[in-house]
Parts: structure tokens; C-alpha cells; sequence
């Protein structure tokens, strides 16, 4: 709770303190009663008394009612904050976590965590825990006064408490398991929703609506079969903890005539037990519904917390300077997983150069590139820039000194002038201008209906492939920074698209680091370095010439490419 709770640990203290409050003024009207009771019994029962009884009842209804106020105040408005501090702490802690958390982890799984289970805590924080710490007070003091008054009775009253309380062990228990498994059950639901709906165009394009609405009802079904499940062995639990607290009322009745029987029990004491504690059997029942409730939430807590034990990559070195560095592969190995994807890989990228990975499909080129951002961390050997090993380095530091252009371009739904800000959040409208010219997308835009000011549809829907990808260039161009990584991509573009975006590249080499992931070799036939890659292994590395003269696996594939394309070698 403490790491959930966050800065606001204290404040939790403090609700709890006036819902304790809160409680000993709901204990002032058993008190009242039983001394009423008292006098009617003995027949001392004057106006006077009656007067201080209903001043005891009415000062501590307006202290309550005070306390009470102060209590659902006070604790929404911790709980909000708490909540909101929570969910900025999950997503920075999100934010810090390696890619590879993200593809074991379901989209639908952490929207639920970081909505729909945070609302579940505040719901606690905020509602539940202050009436059950208020109640099992309440109880507590009910139960020590009846002790005081009669020990015997007070026995009687909760003798049949040790069977309520092991069915809400029990029911606990169940509530974990089911519980737990209704909580995936409701990811796994939330998931195929998000999914349906993100892919709603393929899966149209595919005629395969039926096939995945299906899907999805079974989740639902799924979903509704196991909080059915949860209810029906939940609720004769319930209902038989109810009944033992009721049978209470039973032992209490019969021993208390057994008592009065052997004159042990007065008359008055007798009255005064059964009807105080009929409320304090009500005050138990109301508790143990509340705990079984907390329980149930807390599976969300669980959840939470689990996603802050994630680790989170390491670093803390932000004050390096990154840029005019080579970069340097010592003995490089990686995996996903357990399968290795990139066997002791020793190469340098020279700082100012524009490097070229090629090599066969799934030879290892993205994993190198996402290996120099550091979106994972290697599992043997190291990765410098210039003299900085990068798992020293903060993650946020290399990002900053990385610009990246990926084949999948993400645009959000925005101006297409914010979209390009992104690259630099407090860049000026010339720089956004001067940065599109260069990547050639000034043109195009200026076209478009409202220019600069034009909405973005989600992922782009309004603009072409190129268009998309010229405005990554745009973005990387005003970040300005010294390192760049670029996912050619222009095989599946149209002539007069690639020759804008390979325009656009040139401009954005300047004299930074550039790593191309190439696909097509004529495309980096110019490269400083071209490093070719096999089954995750560096077999070959040089310019395209010598590569070429090497007669091994570039020579091949160059060939394979030109035979396929009908190009002709100029050099
Ligand atoms: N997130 C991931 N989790 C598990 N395995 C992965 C992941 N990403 C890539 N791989 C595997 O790692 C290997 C190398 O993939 P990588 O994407 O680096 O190859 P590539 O050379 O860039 O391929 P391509 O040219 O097709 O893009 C492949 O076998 C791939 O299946």
C-alpha cells in the first residue's frame, strides 16, 4: 500500500485518524441507550435525564455529522490526489521500462492497470477504507464496553464470531484465485476490444468481422462466466457469515435465560445486552461485506504493484556528451528471448558517417539499431558511445541524442504542425517551416486545406505513405539530433515519392552518425561503411566497392537485386 499510497502516505494516516474519530462519536448514542435503558428499567428515569441524554445524542450527531463531512472530504480529496500522483508515478515507471516488457505485455492489460485498476484503489482509498476502519472501531469499542458491563454476556455475544471470521478467511481465499482470474479475464476482454477496434480496417478488408466479433463474444462470455463464478460461491459464503453473526443473537438469548435462570443476570443487563447488540451485529455484518469488498479491490492493488516491480532500465549518467562519438559493438550478444538473435557482434560506427546494415530478412539489423537506442539491454558485451557505456547512461539522455525515422510512421490526431513538433516541443513556426522544406514535405502541406493547420487523421488515414514518411524525416530534422537511425523504407513508394524522400535523406545527413537498416543496396551504395549481416553474425564489412570485390555475401545479394530490378552498375 505504501508504494501505491506514494507521498501521500500521511495523508492516509489522517483519514484514518478522523474516521477513528468518527467512530468513538457513533459509539456516544450506545452509551446514551444503555444508561436510558438503565433508568427505565429502575424506574429512575426523570425529564432532566432526558434533557442530558438528548444533548449527549444531538452533540454527538452534530460532531459526527461534522466528522463525517470532514471524513468524505477530506478522503476524496486525498484520495484524487493520490490517485492522480499514482497514475503520473505508473506512467513514468512505464515510460522507463524496456521495449521487450511491451510485446509480453497486452495493450488492453495495461490500460486496465493504469485505468480501470487505479480507479479500483481510489475506490478504496476513498470510500471503502475509512467506513470499514470507522465501523471496526465502532465494534471494538461496542464489544470492550459489553465486556465492562457484563463479561459473560459480552462472551455470548460474540461466541459464533471465530465461525464468521474463518468464512471470511475462506472467502478471501476465494477471492484471490477467482478474483484474480476474473481480473485477466477482464484484460484479456479489454485487449480483444482494443485490438477489434485498432484493426478494424484489416480485419474489414479480410471479410473477417464474423470471425473476430466471435472472438470477442467469447470473451465476453468468458468474462461474464467467471464473475458469475465469483458471485455464486461469493455469496452463500456471504450469506452463511451473516447467519453466524444472526446465530449470535440466538446464543446470546439463551445464555442470558440461563443466567437470569440462576439469578446470576439481572433483568435490566439482559434487555440492555439484546438490543445493544442487535445494532453491533448489524455493525459486524456491514464490516465483514466491507472486507470482503477491500479484498476484492486489492487484487487491483496487487496488480499495480507488480507492474512497479517491473525493472526498469538502468543509468543514471546524463551530463555525457554523445555527440561527435563512434559508436562501438564489443562483443555484442542478444536475445529476446532465449534464442540468440545477434552472436558476438565487434564493430565501430564511425562518428559523422552514414553506416548501412544489410543483410538478409531477420539477420539482426533492427536489433542492432534498437540496441544503439537502447530499447533493450544487451546480454553480453558492451555498447559505448565514445567513452560512455550506454547502461550507464540515462535512457532519456540517449533518446534525446537519437533521432529515429521508422518504416511505421506514428502521427497522432492533431494539427500536422504539432504532429511536427513533436521532434522539438518548443520550436518556432519558422523552424517547423524551414525543417519541411528540407524534407520536402513544405510542398504538400501548403496544398492541403487549412496548410500547417491541417488535422492529422488517427495514424495518418489522410496522407500517403510517403507523405507519412517525409514527415518523420521533418521531425527528425528538427530535433537536430547528432545521432540518427533511419528504416529505409522506400521500397514500396513510387518513383517521384522515393526521389523526394531520398532527397530528403541527403539533407538530413549533415555531418551526424547516420545508421541506415538499407533493404534496397542501391540505396546505400554510397555509404561510408556498409556492414553486412547473417544469422545475426557480421560477415562481411566495408565500402560498396571493396564489398563488392569480396566477391561473398553483399556481392550476392547486390546481384540478386540487380537481376531483379534490371539495374546497371555505374562504377
Ligand atoms: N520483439 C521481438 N521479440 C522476439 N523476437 C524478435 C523481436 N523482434 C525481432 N525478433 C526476432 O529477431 C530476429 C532478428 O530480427 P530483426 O528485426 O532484427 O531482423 P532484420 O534483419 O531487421 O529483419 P527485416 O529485414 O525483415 O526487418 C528475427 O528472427 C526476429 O524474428
Amino acid at each position: 500500500m505504501n508504494l501505491i499510497a506514494g507521498k501521500y502516505h500521511n495523508r492516509m494516516v489522517r483519514v484514518t485518524l478522523i474516521s477513528i474519530f468518527e467512530a468513538i462519536l457513533g459509539a456516544v448514542p450506545f452509551v446514551v441507550l444503555y444508561f436510558l435503558l438503565c433508568n427505565i428499567i429502575d424506574h429512575t428515569f426523570t425529564l432532566q435525564k432526558l434533557q442530558v441524554y438528548i444533548g449527549f445524542i444531538a452533540g454527538s450527531a452534530v460532531f459526527r455529522m461534522l466528522f463525517s463531512y470532514l471524513s468524505v472530504t477530506v478522503s476524496r480529496a486525498d484520495g484524487t490526489l493520490m490517485v492522480k500522483d499514482l497514475r503520473l508515478r505508473l506512467g513514468e515507471h512505464i515510460r522507463k521500462l524496456p521495449l521487450g516488457f511491451f510485446s509480453s505485455h497486452d495493450t488492453g492489460e495495461l490500460s486496465n492497470k493504469t485505468l480501470d485498476h487505479v480507479n479500483k484503489v481510489e475506490q478504496i482509498i476513498t470510500m471503502l477504507l475509512p467506513e470499514f476502519i470507522s465501523t471496526l472501531v465502532l465494534s471494538i469499542l461496542v464489544a470492550t464496553g459489553l465486556f465492562f458491563i457484563d463479561y459473560r454476556m459480552a462472551l455470548a455475544t460474540v461466541i459464533t464470531m471465530p465461525l464468521a471470521l474463518g468464512l471470511l478467511v475462506w472467502a478471501k481465499k476465494i477471492m484471490h484465485v477467482r478474483g484474480k482470474a476474473l481480473y485477466e479475464s477482464s484484460s484479456a476482454l479489454a485487449n480483444s476490444i482494443i485490438e477489434f477496434v485498432n484493426g478494424i480496417k484489416f480485419i474489414k478488408s479480410f471479410n473477417n468481422s464474423h470471425q473476430k466479433m466471435d472472438d470477442l463474444v467469447g470473451k465476453m462470455d468468458d468474462f461474464k462466466k467467471r464473475s458469475l463464478k465469483v458471485e455464486g460461491i461469493l455469496s452463500p459464503v456471504m450469506t452463511l457469515s451473516g447467519i453466524s453473526i444472526d446465530f449470535g443473537l440466538v446464543m446470546l438469548i439463551l445464555m442470558g435465560a440461563s443466567f437470569m435462570a440462576g439469578g446470576s443476570l439481572s433483568g435490566k443487563t439482559f434487555i440492555v445486552f439484546v438490543i445493544i447488540s442487535s445494532r453491533f451485529f448489524e455493525n459486524l455484518k456491514s464490516l465483514s461485506i466491507n472486507y470482503v469488498k477491500i479484498r476484492y479491490l486489492l487484487i487491483a492493488g496487487q496488480t499495480i504493484q507488480s507492474l512497479f516491480n517491473e525493472k526498469q532500465l538502468t543509468g543514471n549518467k546524463t551530463n555525457v556528451d554523445l555527440s561527435k562519438q563512434d559508436i562501438v559493438f564489443d562483443d555484442v550478444s542478444f536475445g529476446y528471448n532465449k534464442t540468440r538473435v545477434l552472436k558476438s557482434i565487434n564493430v565501430t560506427i564511425p562518428h559523422g558517417s552514414m553506416t548501412a546494415l544489410v543483410g538478409p530478412s531477420g539477420s539482426g539489423k533492427s536489433t542492432m539499431a534498437n540496441l544503439i537506442a537502447r530499447f533493450y539491454d544487451v546480454n553480453n558485451g558492451s555498447i559505448c558511445i565514445g567513452n560512455n557505456k550506454l547502461e550507464d547512461v540515462d535512457p532519456e539522455k540517449i533518446l534525446q541524442e537519437i533521432s529515429m525515422v521508422f518504416q511505421k510512421v506514428v502521427l497522432f490526431k492533431d494539427t500536422i504542425y504539432n504532429n511536427l513538433r513533436i521532434g522539438k516541443q518548443h520550436a518556432s513556426r519558422e523552424e517547423v517551416i524551414d525543417a519541411a522544406k528540407r524534407a520536402n514535405c513544405h510542398e504538400f502541406i501548403t496544398k492541403l486545406p487549412d496548410g500547417y493547420d491541417t488535422m492529422v487523421d488517427e495514424n495518418g488515414g489522410n496522407l500517403s505513405g510517403g507523405e507519412q514518411l517525409r514527415l518523420s524525416i521533418a521531425r527528425a530534422m528538427l530535433k537536430d539530433a547528432p545521432i540518427v537511425l533511419l528504416d529505409e523504407a522506400t521500397s514500396s513508394l513510387d518513383p517521384e515519392n522515393e526521389f523526394f524522400i531520398q532527397e530528403a535523406i541527403s539533407n538530413l545527413l549533415g555531418n551526424r552518425t547516420v545508421v541506415v537498416i538499407a533493404h534496397r543496396l542501391k540505396t546505400i551504395k554510397n555509404a561510408d561503411k556498409i556492414i553486412v549481416l547473417s544469422n545475426g553474425e557480421i560477415c562481411e564489412e566495408g565500402t560498396h566497392r571493396s564489398l563488392l570485390k569480396k566477391q561473398g555475401l553483399y556481392h550476392k545479394m547486390w546481384q540478386t537485386q540487380e537481376s531483379t530490378v534490371g539495374w546497371k552498375i555505374t562504377n
